[in-house]
This record gives C-alpha cells, structure tokens and sequence, in this order.
C-alpha cells in the first residue's frame, strides 16, 4: 500500500497546511469513505484500485468543508447518522450531556419514560436515548424544514419505532403532554448574535438557525426550554440543557431563580469546560 500511504501523506500536508485541526485522521477517513473501506483496512486497498475521487475529498476539506458533509456521515455515541448541507453537525461535547440523560432514564423507576428533544438537528439526542433506553418514547421537534427532512430519514433509520418527529417550535409544542413528561433535553441555539465562530466548518456551514441564539445574550430560546420544559414536565421530571462555556452561570441561574425547580447543577463535559444545567421539577 505504498502508493496510497504516499498520498494520504500529501494529503495530510496540505490539511495541515491549510489549518485542518486532525489533517491526518481527516485524509485516512476521506480515503476510506472513497474507497468505501473502514479506515482499519485502509492496508488493503491496491494500488492499482487507488481512486482519484479522493483528492475531490482532500481539496473540499482544504476548503474547509466539514468532513462529516464529505463523507455523509456523524458518528455520535453509538449510531451513525446522515448529515450534510441544512443540519447541525452533531459535536462530541453533545454525547457526554446526552449520556447524563441516559442514566437518569435508566435509574428511573418508569418502564416506558417519555422524553422531549427539543431542536432536534441531525436526531443525534433523540435517537441514542430511543437507542440506548429500553422502551423509552421519544418526542423529537424541529422547526427548520431542512433539518427535519436530515432527522426524519435518521428516525427511519435508527428510531426502533419509538422516536415521533414534530414540525414544531419549541417555545410552544407538544401541548397534548403537558404535564406528561419525564425528561425534557435540549442542545438550542445560543451563540450571542455578535459572536461569529472562528472555525470556517462551523461559521460558514453549520445553519445559522441551529448557531445563534435570540437576544443580545443568545440566551432567548434557552429560556424558551426553561419555559417549555416546566409546562411538559410532570413532578420530579428532569431538564437538561446543553449551553456555551461562558454562559454556566447565567443559564444556572435562569433555572435556580424560577421556583418551579429543585436540584439544579452546573454539570461540565470532557474537557472540564462548563457545557450544561440539570434540574429537577419540584414535587408538589
Ligand atoms: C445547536 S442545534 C442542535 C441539534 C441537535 N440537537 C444536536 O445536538 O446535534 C439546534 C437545533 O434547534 C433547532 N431550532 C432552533 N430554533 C428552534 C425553535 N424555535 N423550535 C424548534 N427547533 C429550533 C435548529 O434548527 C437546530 O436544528
């Protein structure tokens, strides 16, 4: 395999060249989703089946191009999904909060919990509980037209028959479970609407709708969730809301100042960086 280790060598050079952050991981991935490969057996392909379509990939990514809207596909948690022009690429820091759903759900003392992901994107959230929680029914919402044409193929795909998809706006959808729910979680929009993104993956491909949050703090449509998720949520249920590093203690406090809640963290992700708040219904 000199041959293509040679050009996954060049190709890496001009990624890195051209400020890609993981130039080689992002050349041997474009080789393998054009070879049609897991990157793992990269060693077998020939050198006379080498593909010239890689370098279409190479010179997209060196435009900036996200590499998930190369190659079609987000990895996120266990599943894999289809993305590309019109939806939120799903991040890493997304699976630790949709993780800490994950183990309240399971902890819980309920055989079918009923679950709200408001702004739905790719379904990334959505679709690892309905994954990963047994007989859990997950209520999906998107108000982008785009986006939810992505999370509906995704729901067909990996939703096992329990995940609901709602064309509607988060600040008053779902009427019907008021009061129902036992976790409400959402990952909204909330960068400040001065604030432009350095990455060129995230400020010129990721949709502004699912980046920049109402209000001059961004901060709009978080305290739509917090509005949203006090009417759906029954006793005791739970919220989670995903936020910027620097937004902690506002988004915080938002939850602690209202009354209807109790238990309320400031909870980090990976990298110790302040990333989402939980809190709990009061019970009365
Ligand atoms: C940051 S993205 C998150 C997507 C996905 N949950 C994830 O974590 O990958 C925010 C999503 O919320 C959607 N959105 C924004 N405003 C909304 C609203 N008022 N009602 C419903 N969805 C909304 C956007 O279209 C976008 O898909």
């Amino acid at each position: 395999m000199t041959f293509l280790i040679d050009e996954i060598a060049l190709a890496t050079a001009r990624l890195a060249e051209a400020g890609v952050p993981s130039p080689r991981t992002d050349a041997e991935e474009i080789a393998a989703f054009v070879h049609g490969v897991p990157r793992g057996m990269l060693h077998t392909i020939k050198d006379a089946d080498f593909d010239a379509r890689f370098w279409e990939g190479v010179a997209r990514r060196e435009a900036r191009e996200p590499l998930q809207h190369i190659t079609g596909r987000a990895y996120f948690r266990y599943l894999s999904l289809e993305v590309g022009p019109g939806v939120f690429v799903p991040r890493p820091e997304t699976e630790v909060v949709a993780g800490w759903a994950i183990d309240r759900l399971r902890e819980m003392d309920v055989t079918s919990p009923v679950v709200v992901d408001l702004g739905t994107g790719s379904g990334a959230i959505a679709l690892s509980i309905a994954q990963e929680v047994a007989l859990a029914q997950v209520h999906a919402v998107e108000i982008d037209p785009v986006a939810y044409g992505w999370a509906k193929r995704n729901i067909l795909e990996h939703g096992q028959g329990r995940t609901t998809l709602h064309p509607e706006d988060l600040t008053d959808c779902l009427r019907e479970l008021n009061g129902q729910v036992d976790l409400v979680i959402s990952n909204p929009p909330y960068i400040p609407p001065g604030a432009i993104p350095r990455d060129p993956e995230v400020r010129d491909y990721d949709p502004s709708r699912a980046l920049y949050g109402s209000g001059e703090d961004g901060l709009d449509e978080v305290r739509a969730v917090e509005r949203t998720a006090r009417r759906l949520l029954r006793p005791g249920g739970f919220a989670v809301v995903e936020h910027a590093d620097q937004q902690g203690n506002a988004v915080y406090w938002l939850f602690a100042e209202e009354n209807g809640w109790r238990d309320v963290r400031l909870r980090q992700d990976l990298t110790g960086r302040d990333r989402f708040v939980t809190a709990r219904l009061t019970q009365d």
